[in-house]
């Protein structure tokens, strides 16, 4: 059975539709890339599987629909890492982790050996192991971005949904990440990521789901998906595309004619 099942799902906002009859379903242990251009509909489509905007069609969670899950049972199966990396408690970094294991326990009980363990393997794993005693609000972008990323791991939901979590870390922490992803699929998490980086999600990604304008346009396995022409007609990007033996190479090269046709300024001599 999927983990995630989604069927028919649309959803608008400010009065205009945004998810479009979107089917996608996510088997146990897929890690899935969400992919398209800037206002596609990645981040609603994230918001919408969590149920945190309206929408009409299925959404089902293990065979039921979460709009019918009470929130703590949600969160005991759905871990989210959202966009929007503001901290406003200036609590510590070890604190701001914990909070990932609140669904598992109630509000004021003592944490567990598994809680701990669960924070710490969480810290380990984010590389943020010697920030644990920093508060939260004084660390760079791409370290509040990491302690964020480990508060979602510490839930230790089976499905991890996590909006653009690669942006603003520096490349060891991206490829690292995406090692930390391939690894918890491995062990049957589902992972779904939206991202930007087409050469990470080739590389790294069981799937990759192509979004356009609110409706998904590929759906398949990064080889088959990613090519030439299909960058060029949605992006308006060249880009160089290899299967090469150590795995699938995607590098954006320039803007394509198309680029042009779509408003964006082209640099002429790139
Ligand atoms: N609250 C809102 N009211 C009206 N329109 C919205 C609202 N939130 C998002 N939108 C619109 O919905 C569309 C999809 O936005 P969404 O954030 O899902 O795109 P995205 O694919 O995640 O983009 P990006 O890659 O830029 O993060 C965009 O056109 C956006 O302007």
């Amino acid at each position: 059975m999927s983990r995630l099942a989604v069927s028919n799902l649309s959803a608008s906002l400010g009065g205009n539709p945004v998810l479009k009859d979107i089917a996608i379903s996510v088997s146990p242990g897929e890690f899935v890339g969400l992919i398209g251009p800037n206002g596609a509909g990645k981040s609603t489509l994230l918001r919408a599987c969590l149920g945190l905007i309206p929408s009409s069609g299925e959404i089902l969670l293990g065979g039921t629909d979460l709009r019918r899950m009470a929130p703590a049972e949600l969160a005991l199966h759905i871990a989210y890492v959202a966009q929007d990396r503001d901290i406003a408690w200036p609590i510590t970094v070890e604190v701001l982790v914990d909070l990932g294991r609140q669904p598992h326990r109630g509000a004021f009980a003592r944490s567990a050996i598994a809680d701990h363990e669960a924070v710490e393997a969480a810290l380990q794993r984010m590389d943020i192991g010697k920030l644990r005693s920093r508060r939260a609000t004084d660390l760079s972008g791409g370290e509040k971005a990491r302690v964020l990323i480990a508060r979602a791991l510490a839930q230790q939901a089976d499905l991890l949904l996590a909006d653009e979590p690669v942006a603003g870390l520096d490349p060891a922490h991206q490829i690292a990440l995406m090692q930390v992803f391939r690894d918890l699929t491995r062990q049957g998490t589902s992972v779904v990521a939206s991202m930007h980086d087409l050469g990470l999600a080739a590389r790294w990604c069981d799937r990759l789901v192509l979004l356009e304008s609110g409706r998904i346009v590929a759906d398949g396995a990064p080889a088959e998906l990613l090519t030439a022409d299909l960058l060029r007609r949605v992006y308006g990007i060249e880009a160089y595309v290899a299967d090469v033996a150590g795995g699938l190479i995607v590098q954006p090269t320039r803007l394509a004619q198309t680029g042009i046709e779509q408003g964006i300024s082209r640099d002429s001599t790139a």
